[in-house]
């Protein structure tokens, strides 16, 4: 053990946001703008130019000693530029805790807790928020008009169907560059009255001009105050797992809960979503009960706007933050409560460093602030499950629906044919497309919902018009000429898309390895399909919602309000529909192939496909007409099909966690994915290796029998964005040992400065692709 350092308060500690496992040592200046106090923001010199750092502390001498031992005269800060620190006492800890628990720098910790425009990482941005937007001026619902308008014009065609895939409006300069439209396509859509091109709109926060409709205050059900009184008791830092069958009104439970915390007890409080453009309804819920209280922060808002948030909450004037993962971080004293709704999501996990997990974050900040954690969910994700089970978090269930509506019936639809099935089949020619999207059975379901008047929700877990381009000779697939990973084919503008790189190409006729014809038709995405229904239903009002929307941001909110307005029949999109939606009229759910993801080579695939299935089928049947769902698949036994038809939650645990137990996976053990990669294939491989050598040879040496290390082997998406990847997993019972061995790595393993070689550490990773 090292003696602690004797510190000199004319000596200041500063974190800048670099990947170096170090802080550096500055002289405090005599005077200063401002006071010099922990957590305030510092401008320093640093290899010849000037960063933004945070101080952390008075420094040690002994860090500045050369080389040679000889002593280094360090250099002053140049500036304590805020009157008062940008982070407080408690946020400091956090990132202390980040640092630690995630294995990175301190200030790579800090600048993910500051908003951009502190960190200096701001891009000057009142410019970037002015563009050109193309607007859809005339719509043309019938497909049959449609193919005559543009009869001569496939182009345009394309890019009118973009601009409707987008919600009515784009950015031209996406349209021109991102999608290589030319101009004078849009020009034509313009001077055929079909489009319109505003000049200078400036890009608005959404929230602040979407209207609030006045929401039914409901008075709670006894379930309900029961999980609210519980909450509103709770010890300081206590966690409560609120397990809530889908429609049992856990929104209502997190306003009641706000209300004593804020409105009653003056405290402050953090509602963490999973993506806020996605679940517009829940945001405008908070917003009804709290109005001027609620600082949303979302991904629209400028980098300046960002900031004013930020500061009203710090100001205390406003004193409720919603938001997606980083609104953790929000600069809020007396914090009373946070609550993360969905709390099973992968996105609340970041995929760059800090690596940092927002449930994990929100219960570590909690319990500093003497806060309760509320994490919400219909299907909670195993290691909340767990912790529940052990005693750790409180469970709260909510078992029913509000006002005693049903959960849907479900049933599957199995899409495996048997022989005999398949000759009769092939005797009789190739099917329709629709006959190879939608099962007899999903046809008439659909079939009998439009005739009611009611809506329909379509899930098809895969975007793009076509899943990929294959030979119809050698069978060679298109991949992206970065990354292991098929191009999707897109159909507006025709196109392959790398769905991890963005790289795009244009498709060919002919087979690059054998020249052979290739094929098209190889799998379903959604546009395809939404094309399919458009021919097949023509009279129905169909919406599509994926991750091609998000040209505009806000599109799917405007999409999720048509749906809310009655003015669309059926709604199909991606993973992305299946959350938190609040559609009483609702009353089918078709899962269009239920298999998609549940053989990836993950610990954690069919635990996501439980939760996709279980919360889609929670759309259906919100109201008093009830509801159905059909799930067509090819593997109904498997226990995450099974579980999900009988709404069979514990079920699924109880089988799942017995899959997890040998080799062992979380919640059995914590994990940390060691991830490594470089521009070449071999040097990358052979850095694996010694990582995974040395790491071992560390075990032995310490004696760290309580980790272990499996691999290394190629990561199963072997190469992304040029880079190729290899990875070997650490898995320990306790979760201090994996951070002493994971630190050890990180500062000790000396990289090879070649190849592009990085070193990743990905603590309880989400995913292991
Ligand atoms: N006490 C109540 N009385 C009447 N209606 C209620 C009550 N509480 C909630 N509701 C209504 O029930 C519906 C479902 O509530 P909510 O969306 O909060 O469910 P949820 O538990 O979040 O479901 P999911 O997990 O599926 O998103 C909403 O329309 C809500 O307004
Ligand atoms: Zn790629």
């Amino acid at each position: 053990m090292s003696a602690p350092p004797l510190l000199d308060d004319a000596l200041a500690e500063v974190a800048l946001a670099l990947p170096l496992f170090r802080t550096f040592t500055y002289a405090a200046p005599e005077s200063s703008r401002h006071a010099l106090v922990p957590g305030a923001r510092v401008v320093v010199p640093f290899r010849g130019t000037t960063e933004i750092g945070v101080y952390l502390g008075p420094g040690d001498p002994a860090t500045l000693r050369g080389k040679n031992g000889k002593a280094v005269t360090p250099k002053a800060i140049l500036d304590v530029p805020d009157a008062e620190p940008a982070l407080g006492p408690s946020l400091l800890t956090l990132c202390r805790w980040i640092a630690d628990y995630y294995v990175v720098p301190m200030g790579v910790a800090l600048r993910c807790a500051l908003p951009a425009l502190l960190t200096g990482a701001a891009a000057p941005t009142p410019s970037q928020r002015t563009h050109r937007v193309a607007t859809i001026a005339r719509h043309i619902e019938s497909l049959l008009h449609r193919d005559r308008i543009f009869a001569r014009s496939p182009q345009q065609r394309a890019l009118y169907e973009l601009l409707e895939a987008n919600g009515g409006r784009a950015a031209v300069h996406q349209l021109l560059e991102q999608l290589k439209f030319s101009p004078s396509v849009l020009k034509g859509l313009v001077a055929r009255g079909l489009a319109v091109v505003d000049d200078e709109v400036v890009a608005r926060d959404p929230f602040a001009t979407r209207a609030v409709a006045a929401h039914p205050s409901h008075v709670p059900s006894a379930a309900q105050r029961g999980a609210v009184d519980a909450m509103a008791a709770g010890g300081a830092g206590e966690t409560f797992l609120l397990h809530g069958v889908t429609g049992s009104g856990k929104t209502l439970v997190y306003i009641e809960l706000l209300r004593r915390v804020v409105e009653q007890r003056g405290r402050s409080a953090i509602v963490l979503v999973p993506e806020i453009a996605l679940t517009p309804q829940t945001v405008d819920r908070f917003r009804a009960a709290f109005g001027d209280q609620i600082a949303v922060l979302h991904s629209a808002l400028s980098d300046g706007e960002r900031y004013d948030a930020w500061l009203a909450l710090r100001r205390g004037e406003k004193r409720i933050a919603v938001g997606a993962r980083s609104a953790v971080f929000a600069p809020l004293e007396d914090l009373g409560a946070i609550i993360v709704d969905e709390e099973h999501e992968s996105s609340y996990k970041q995929g760059e460093s800090p690596r940092y997990h927002a449930r994990e974050v929100a219960i570590v900040r909690a319990r500093a602030a003497g806060a309760v954690v509320v994490l919400g969910s219909a299907t909670p994700s195993l290691e909340s499950w767990a912790n529940a089970q052990a005693g750790k978090f409180r469970l709260l269930t909510l078992p029913a629906r509000v006002g005693g509506a049903q959960l849907p019936s479900v049933e599957v639809v199995d899409l495996r044919v048997g022989r005999a099935a398949a000759w009769k089949a092939s005797q009789e020619g190739p099917k329709s497309p629709v006959d190879q999207v939608l099962s007899a059975p999903l046809q008439r379901a659909l079939e009998e919902t439009l005739a009611k008047g009611e809506q329909s929700i379509l899930l098809l877990n895969r975007r793009g018009y076509s899943a990929f381009i294959q030979c119809g000779d050698c069978g060679d697939v298109s991949v992206c000429p970065n990354c292991s990973i098929s191009l999707t084919y897109h159909r507006a503008p025709e196109r392959l898309v790398c769905h991890y790189c963005q790289h795009q190409e244009s498709p060919r006729d002919r087979c690059a390895r054998c020249s052979g014809e290739t094929l098209k038709q190889r799998g379903l995405g959604t546009q395809q399909v939404e094309r399919i229904l458009a021919e097949r239903y023509p009279l129905a009002r169909i919406a599509r919602m994926d991750v091609d929307t998000t040209g505009a941001k806000w599109a799917h909110a405007e999409i999720l309000d048509r749906v809310g307005n009655g003015e669309v029949d059926v709604l199909l999109g991606t993973q992305m529909i299946a959350k938190g939606l609040d559609f009483p009229n609702v009353t089918l759910v078709g899962v269009i192939d239920a298999d998609t993801g549940i053989n990836l080579p993950d610990f954690r695939a069919s635990e996501r496909c439980f939760q996709l299935l279980s919360q889609v089928a929670g759309r259906a049947g919100r109201g008093p007409k009830g509801g159905r769902v059909l799930i067509q698949t090819r593997v109904p036994t498997h226990h995450a099909v099974r579980c999900a038809l009988s709404h069979d939650y514990h079920g699924f645990v109880r089988e799942e966690v017995e899959g997890r137990e040998s080799p062992p996976y979380p919640p059995m053990v914590r994990l940390a994915n060691v991830i490594v990669s470089g521009t070449r294939e071999d040097t990358t491989a052979a850095v694996a290796q010694h990582a995974a050598a040395w790491v071992r040879a560390l075990m032995t040496r310490r004696g760290t029998a309580g980790v272990t290390l499996i691999g290394p082997a190629p990561c199963p998406v072997e190469r992304v964005k040029q880079r190729w990847r290899w990875h070997f997993l650490l898995k320990a019972e306790q979760p201090g040992e994996l951070t002493r061995v994971a630190r050890y790595f990180v500062e000790r393993f000396e990289v090879p400065k070649r190849d592009g070689l990085r070193v990743a550490v990905d603590r309880d990773p989400v995913a292991l692709l």
